[in-house]
């Protein structure tokens, strides 16, 4: 039986006059890798912000194994174990590659400190395809190594629950299905993935199931297949006059 990881229930997020997510609602089981979709400014990066504490809900609830975590600090969050990656990258630019990762480990959900923090910072790196460029500054990086940094940071605080920001954004072919091999090897370690994402290729490849969203609110929700062929996804995606 596959067991409810992440549970969303009303979850509601308002500002000022505009609300950005409408009363969602999804579930999220146990090494599932669930798509979160929908066009520009339906609420998807919000949605991840009010699951990490990033931001508070100003309704409805969001739980971990039955736990409430809504309300919660966001690092108290990251220590129950649910960590995310940012659309923008976000790393320490006076700080190394490794240290940039260590960083991850030491307010993590498995909290990791000195000399076992940098061999598993060392071992991430390379997990992430950054072998021996822990030295390097962070600076010197291409764009997709920042990410991969970012997720390897990420991976350092041992989340149960990925949330992954448009992390293949940007990558070009090779690139890309090097990123879906190593998500796929995430979740078949055992961890269970929100992806917020926009190429297709990688939805239909990586998702168990997908939740599409639309002006802050759920339209539709099933395989990737059966919601990238539903007409009102598709209305959303392309406006009235196309569908
Ligand atoms: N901090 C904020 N203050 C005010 N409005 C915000 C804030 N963050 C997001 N919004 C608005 O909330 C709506 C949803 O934005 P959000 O970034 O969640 O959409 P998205 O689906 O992630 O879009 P994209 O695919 O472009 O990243 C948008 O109208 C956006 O302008």
């Amino acid at each position: 039986m596959t067991q409810t990881v992440l549970s969303l229930s009303n979850v509601t997020k308002r500002f000022g006059g505009l609300i950005a997510v409408n009363a969602m609602d999804f579930d999220v089981a146990e090494h599932e890798v669930l798509g979160l979709l929908g066009p520009n400014g339906s609420g998807k990066s919000t949605t991840l912000n009010l699951i990490s504490g990033a931001l508070p809900l100003s309704g409805g609830h969001v739980s971990l194994w039955g736990n409430r975590i809504s309300g919660l600090p966001a690092q108290t969050i990251t220590r129950k174990g649910v960590s995310r990656t940012f659309q923008l990258v976000r790393l320490l630019p006076s700080m190394n590659v490794r240290d940039n990762v260590v960083a991850g480990a030491v307010f993590g959900h498995r909290r990791r400190w000195g000399r076992e923090a940098i061999d598993h910072a060392d071992m991430l790196l390379e997990k992430v395809g950054l072998g021996g460029k822990g030295d390097m500054p962070i600076g010197q990086l291409t764009y997709i190594d920042t990410k991969r940094v970012e997720l390897a940071r990420t991976l350092a605080s041992d989340p149960k629950v990925l949330l992954l920001d448009e992390w293949l954004a940007g990558l070009n072919p090779t690139e890309l299905q090097i990123g879906i091999s190593l998500i796929r090897s995430l979740r078949d370690e055992g961890r269970t993935v929100i992806l917020v994402e926009h190429v297709m290729d990688a939805i239909r490849s990586l998702c168990d199931r997908c939740v599409v969203m639309a002006a802050g609110a759920k339209i539709a929700q099933g395989t990737p297949t059966e919601v990238l062929s539903d007409r009102e996804v598709i209305r959303a995606y392309l406006g009235d006059d196309d569908a």
